[in-house]
């Protein structure tokens, strides 16, 4: 049996990332304190509730599991937050993550797929950004993240740690089987939050600025699909089993969406109406960002296939209310 760690894997797309290894024949281990995971996310392997933090525990479950490699999803995600709160980024993600490298050093595991991400760009000289653009991150969590493609280089050089760090763009939609999807406590994100307004569970979306230097205003995002994300996974975690060297790829699927194009789509993918209301800029936030992933496709064969974004809201909707269902039964019962 291949044992995986997969930390974060209780939480959107660390779960998603557990179904496309179960799939294949691994067996996922989940490593999460339930920060913002679900132990019902947890469906394909083992969970091992534990904090980064805890290097006792991490020592405890290295044992426990001859690991052929780690997935690492654990981390603060959110963009406006880290800006207000930056402690809380510095400390999870990169102290977190020496506490990981640390315990995989001590137990003799040495690959590991990281989440990166696109905001460690910073603002987009040119779009599609390729891996080669230079990295400005423009706000602490892309800092962090950013701290850590630097450390993993770093423990590379050092103790031959093999990574492929995965820089993606902006993670949309659910499990096509509608097993498992988004479900944060608070929700930040656009997508569910404009399903939200479409349901009619909250009153509107907020657009955050206006103002951008962007044909409309807007902010532009590149939208992955999770499930496409999560298959890059499963090729990252092969190319290091197969004893690839350690590589930094972005995924994206190459075309941004402004915030109102995609309230557009949504309205048409749900045909409901979608209130809008616009607020200030949302501190952080890079006017611009879409991904050139042509890399990944020719090194590893990767090829998104529910990347469009009608695609992406559709699964993201379909998942959304069988969520919106299940917690007004609770409310009921
Ligand atoms: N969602 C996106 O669009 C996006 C884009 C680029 C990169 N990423 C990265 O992908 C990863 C997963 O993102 P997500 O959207 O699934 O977030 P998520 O919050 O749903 O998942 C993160 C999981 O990590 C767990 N966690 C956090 N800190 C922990 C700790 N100290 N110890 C143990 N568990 C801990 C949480 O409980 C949660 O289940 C993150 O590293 C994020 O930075 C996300
Ligand atoms: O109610 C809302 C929520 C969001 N936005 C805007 O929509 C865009 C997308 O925001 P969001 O869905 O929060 O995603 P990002 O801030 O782009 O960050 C996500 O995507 C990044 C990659 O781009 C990841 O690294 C982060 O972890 C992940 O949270 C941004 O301009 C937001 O300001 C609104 O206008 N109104």
């Amino acid at each position: 049996m291949s044992y995986v760690l997969v930390t974060g894997g209780a939480g959107y797309i660390g779960s998603h990332a557990c179904k496309a290894l179960a799939k294949a024949g691994y067996t996922p281990v989940v490593f999460d304190n339930l920060v913002y995971g679900h132990e019902w996310a947890v469906q394909w392997g083992p969970f091992e509730r534990g904090d980064l933090a805890d290097e006792t525990r991490l020592n405890e479950v290295f044992a426990r599991y001859d690991f052929a490699a780690v997935m690492h999803f654990a981390a603060y995600a959110y963009v406006g937050e880290s800006v207000g709160e930056p402690g809380k980024y510095y400390r999870n993600n990169v102290a977190g993550t020496l506490n990981l490298l640390d315990a995989m050093r001590r137990h003799g595991v040495n690959k590991i797929v990281f989440s990166s991400t696109c905001a460690t760009y910073g603002e987009a000289e040119v779009i599609p950004i390729p891996e080669t653009h230079a990295q400005q991150p423009i706000n602490p969590y892309g800092a962090s993240k950013l701290m850590v493609e630097r450390i993993l280089k770093d423990y590379d050089s050092a103790y031959g740690l093999r990574f492929v760090a995965l820089r993606y763009f902006n993670a949309a939609g659910a499990d096509p089987d509608g097993e498992i999807g988004e479900d944060h406590e608070p929700e930040t994100h656009l997508i569910p939050l404009v399903l939200d307004a479409a349901a009619g569970v909250r009153d509107s979306i907020m657009i955050n600025g206006t103002d951008y230097d962007t044909p409309d205003g807007t902010c532009i995002r590149d939208y992955i699909h999770v499930t496409d994300l999560a298959n890059a996974h499963l090729l990252a975690l092969q190319a290091l089993l197969r004893g690839e060297q350690s590589r930094a790829y972005n995924l994206g699927n190459g075309k941004g969406y402004s915030i109102r194009e995609l309230i557009e789509v949504a309205a048409s993918v749900t045909g409901k109406e979608i209130p809008v209301q616009y607020g200030p800029r949302r501190p952080g936030d890079a006017p611009a960002l879409a991904g050139d992933a042509a890399v990944i496709s020719r090194e590893l064969g990767w090829q998104p296939t529910l990347g469009a974004l009608e695609t992406i809201i559709e699964t993201a909707w379909k998942w959304h209310m069988k969520k919106l269902k299940v917690s007004s039964e609770k409310v009921e019962s």
